[in-house]
């Protein structure tokens, strides 16, 4: 077969701990791939490669960097895909910001971010921005719809040994708060287009002016398209309420939103919180608040640095706060609360991480108290909200005895709210809004009043089929209870019960699912777990990010260790590293104390998936072997306890990798399919073995000392892989 000059399986460089993680174990994948012909690249996709590809066209020749991110979406649609995909920064402003300025003092000519574009060019320079901004990368390369799940490997070894549960009393205040109405759950419609269609998104304000909010808008035949607003000033209201309420029942207040993926609504709302919790002193200083270009929508934190200089302001803060209940903190030492970054607080992982620890959020005085949730609107709030009753009224789950929730994700093509941000808008005036056809259909129309937030979402058809279809075989893969999380008396659930049913009833398996709207199906799959029972949660986009975290918190005490999988619907994979983010709390204790508590288990599980998946789709039996011995290794690392500890001093990601090599090439050795990779990998695992002493200090020699990486968003490669590899021994045999 003749070699190709396209590497079988791209690795995706990316920021943060993960990327750090990369440095080490990059090199150990390409030395054993190599042996098997199996040969690996890399697209960059951290926050800092994006920003230069995009400004690429303004910077000197030798600080050009290709569009990686488009590259990796035209490849994703081939048949012969294979990506592994590791958690990048879906960057909030303050964060695109602070790589911005590093990228500047790096020598990179690259403009200020524009916080108030007022010329045309700044205005395009916005532009580019802002797509970099949020989560910017997997609605990209997610060209298929997703599969997650925690191996058996990974389960029985949180059977075995069972991670530390905060108790769940009866008498927990903890609660979550939702709007009654107004949010986009109540104001939803729904409908399913016959054909494909082109619509534009069109304001009439009270005056008769007409605004065009979108045009050309392309939807395939079969597409649900939904639209939906939130009101500005029931939002408003809900807050105040819930202010005040936290206050009485003296519990902390908590914000839970997800502003990365949903990145232009959810800013706002986040935004209505601060001014809510401010509201005294927007009332009285809006005007120098504005002068001094304070935004709302990028947190407390920014908006103390602006005022800084404006004492009389301090003091009104100062006031406001004395009067407001505690609030939840993100670092309670560093006075960072839940308000001050719009991206520190993410639904997905800090609802299960407060639910695992028995309702318990952290307080400015550094300890645990109960919390008020608010979560305004209440398409998916009930998930938790039922969560929470459940374990005040059961206690707390046992991670020793209880069974698993997988997931089956409608993802494929931007499907649902997560692909919303282009077709959401924060209403400039009062009117009507309509989503017009071009035949002039008027699909949906809301009325609506300045700042209302409303939003179109969609799903086309070959997606949702594909995705039942997938539901379908893991049913009968797992022969256990499944449910589509589907709420008939949802607008848009509505619609793809009217796809699901007639593709479970053709297939004579309507009898293996239950269709549930998400509270009476978080209980049942809550109650099924604890009887030490699977059960399968069919979901959209936004249920599959939520649940995706929370039963595996829940389960396992870390989403990073999942098994999460892209079926590409053109053919390909994408393999996911797990549903963890970038941690970086991780990246500050490497370069205090030079220990990296990052679990690769992620990376092992996707890289196993992805040399099998080669061995298929490129006819590579010794793929086939390399992946096999990759699950061994993985086996090998959770049986011996190898994984990373937390604290300094002890054995961190670096020595997780070398045990992986270690088990890995043992692994390759001890195999009878393949006689010359036996024999390849026989003398190294021996090397491997005999060098331990040496290798496992010159490792533990390296911690206890603050490390210089050249720059957090855009480190120095050389400084990091001295970092990163700091074992001489292990690096001569690996090569
Ligand atoms: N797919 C993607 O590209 C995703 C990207 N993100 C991005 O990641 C960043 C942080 O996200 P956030 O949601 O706060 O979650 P984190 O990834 O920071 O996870 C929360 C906590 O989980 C633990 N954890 C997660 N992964 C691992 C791992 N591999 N090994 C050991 N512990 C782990 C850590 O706990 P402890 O500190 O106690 O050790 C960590 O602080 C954001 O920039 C976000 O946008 C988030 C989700 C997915
Ligand atoms: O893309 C992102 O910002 C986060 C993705 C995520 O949380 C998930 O897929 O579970
Ligand atoms: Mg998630």
């Amino acid at each position: 077969m003749a070699k190709t000059t396209s590497p079988d399986i791209v690795y995706t460089k990316v920021d943060e701990a993960p990327e750090l993680a990369s440095a080490s174990l990059l090199p150990i994948i390409r030395t054993f791939a190599a042996a098997a012909d199996v040969t690996f690249g890399t697209r960059d996709i951290s926050l800092a490669g994006r920003i230069i590809a995009t400004f690429s066209d303004d910077l000197p020749e030798d600080q050009r960097q290709d569009d990686d991110l488009a590259i990796l979406g035209e490849l994703v649609k081939q048949p012969d895909a294979n990506v592994i995909k590791l958690p990048n920064i879906s960057a909030s402003e303050p964060q695109l910001v602070a790589a911005v300025k590093e990228l500047q003092s790096q020598g990179y000519a690259l403009p200020d971010y524009p916080y108030s574009p007022a010329t045309d060019a700044e205005k395009a320079v916005r532009a580019k921005y802002d797509s970099i901004k949020g989560s910017a990368v997997n609605p990209v390369l997610r060209e298929g719809n997703s599969d997650r799940r925690a191996a058996a490997a990974v389960k029985n070894y949180a059977q075995k040994n069972p991670h530390r549960m905060g108790e769940w009393l009866p008498d927990s205040k903890t609660r979550v708060s939702s709007m009654s109405g107004g949010d986009f759950f109540s104001n939803e419609k729904s409908s399913t287009l016959a054909d494909a269609a082109k619509a534009k998104i069109v304001l009439t304000a009270t005056d008769g002016t007409e605004t065009v909010l979108k045009d050309g808008v392309a939807y395939p035949a079969g597409t649900v398209v939904d639209a939906t607003y939130m009101s500005a000033k029931a939002l408003d209201a809900f807050l105040a309420k819930e202010i005040e309420s936290t206050k009485a029942e003296g519990t902390l207040f908590s914000l839970h939103m997800k502003a990365t993926m949903m990145k232009v609504s959810d800013p706002i709302i986040f935004g209505h919180a601060v001014k809510a919790w401010l509201k005294p002193v927007f009332d009285k200083h809006g005007d120098t608040l504005a002068e001094l270009g304070v935004n709302p929508n990028a947190g407390l934190g920014a908006l103390l640095e602006r005022v800084k200089d404006a004492p009389e302001i301090v003091s009104a803060i100062e006031e406001v706060r004395a009067t407001r209940p505690d609030m939840y903190m993100v670092n309670s030492d560093k006075g960072i609360t839940n308000l001050h970054v719009p991206s520190d607080v993410i639904i997905d992982a800090s609802m299960p991480a407060l639910i695992r620890a028995g309702g318990k959020g952290w307080g400015p005085d550094n300890q645990e108290h109960d919390a008020n949730c608010v979560i305004p609107d209440d398409s998916y709030a009930p998930v938790y909200d039922e969560t929470i009753k459940y374990f005040k009224e059961t206690g707390k789950l046992d991670p020793a005895t209880c069974g698993t929730v997988q997931n089956v994700g409608l993802m494929a093509q931007k499907a649902e709210e997560y692909g919303s941000h282009p077709t959401t808008f924060e209403i400039p005036a009062d009117g009507v809004v309509r989503m017009i056809l071009e035949d002039g259909t008027v699909l949906h129309e809301h009325t609506v009043e300045k700042g209302d937030i409303w939003r179109s979402a969609s799903a086309r058809k070959a997606p949702i089929e594909d995705w039942v279809n997938l539901a379908i075989a893991r049913q009968k893969d797992m022969g256990c209870q499944a449910i589509f999380w589907l709420d008939e008396n949802r607008a848009h659930d509505a619609e793809l019960i009217a796809y699901v049913k007639p593709i479970l009833e053709a297939q004579g398996v309507a009898d293996k699912f239950q269709i549930l709207a998400p509270r009476e199906a978080t209980r049942l799959s809550l109650e099924t777990i604890r009887k030490g029972e699977n059960s399968i949660a069919i979901t959209g986009n936004v249920l599959r990010d939520y649940l995706t975290d929370l039963f595996p918190i829940l389960e396992l005490a870390t989403s990073a260790k999942m098994l999460s999988i892209v079926k590409l619907m053109n053919g390909g994979g994408l393999f996911e590293t797990g549903a963890g983010g970038s941690a970086p709390k991780h990246v500050q204790q490497l370069m205090e104390e030079n220990h990296l508590r990052w679990d690769s288990l992620g990376e092992f599980c996707a890289l196993g998936e992805s040399l099998k998946f080669l061995a298929e789709s490129k006819n590579n039996p010794k793929a086939r072997v390399l992946g096999q011995a990759v699950d061994a290794a993985t086996q090998g690392i959770l049986d011996d306890n190898r994984s990373p500890s937390r604290k300094v001093g002890e054995p961190d990601n670096r020595d997780s990798h070398y045990w992986f090599a270690r088990y890995w090439a043992q692994a390759l050795a001890d195999q009878k399919d393949d006689a010359e990779l036996a024999a390849h990998f026989t003398p190294i695992a021996k090397k491997l073995v005999e060098n331990e002493k040496s290798i496992t200090s010159e490792l533990a020699e390296a911690q206890g000392k603050p490390v210089d990486l050249g720059g957090y968003f855009h480190g120095d490669p050389e400084k990091t892989e001295d970092v990163m590899r700091p074992s001489e021994t292990l690096n001569m045999i690996i090569g």
